[in-house]
């Protein structure tokens, strides 16, 4: 998808430092998740929580740069259905609504994220 054209969301979320306690968030909370958790047995979960800070910041419009690999790459063979996308999305608005941000924040992060959402499931 297109990068956003300011850097407002990446301010509202907090810029970097409030990006990265988002995503620890989260990463705490699909450990606890036995929906999902199981698809993250293998992984490197260090690798995983710096991808996704790098992620967060570019579609936030920070200014930062993603030197993970593609979405749909990535996410190839886990054969993801619609509940797991769900559930990890639900997830990530616990950790975004724990951090107290405004829903009004969580939606823009959200639609930035939703795109992504053909590239990761049956794959
Ligand atoms: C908006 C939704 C999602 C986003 C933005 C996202 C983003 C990412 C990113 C950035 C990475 C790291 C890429 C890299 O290492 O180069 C990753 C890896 C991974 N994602 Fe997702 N993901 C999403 C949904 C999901 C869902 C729903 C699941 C499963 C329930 C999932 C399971 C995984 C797993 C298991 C890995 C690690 C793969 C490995 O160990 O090689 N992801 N994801």
């Amino acid at each position: 998808s297109q990068p956003p054209e300011s850097d407002s969301l990446y301010q509202a979320l907090g810029e970097q430092a409030g990006i990265n306690r988002v995503v620890e968030a989260l990463l705490y909370r699909i450990a606890d998740d036995v929906r999902i958790a199981h698809h993250f047995a293998d992984t490197d979960i260090a690798r995983l929580q710096e991808k996704l800070q790098e992620q967060f910041c570019v579609e936030a419009g920070g200014p930062c740069e993603y030197t993970g690999d593609s979405m749909a790459d990535v996410h190839a063979g886990f054969d993801l259905t619609e509940a797991d996308f769900n559930a990890l999305v639900e997830d990530l608005i616990a950790a975004m609504e724990a951090e107290r941000l405004p829903v009004t924040v969580q939606n823009r992060l959200l639609q930035r994220l939703a795109p992504m959402r053909a590239d990761i499931i049956y794959r």
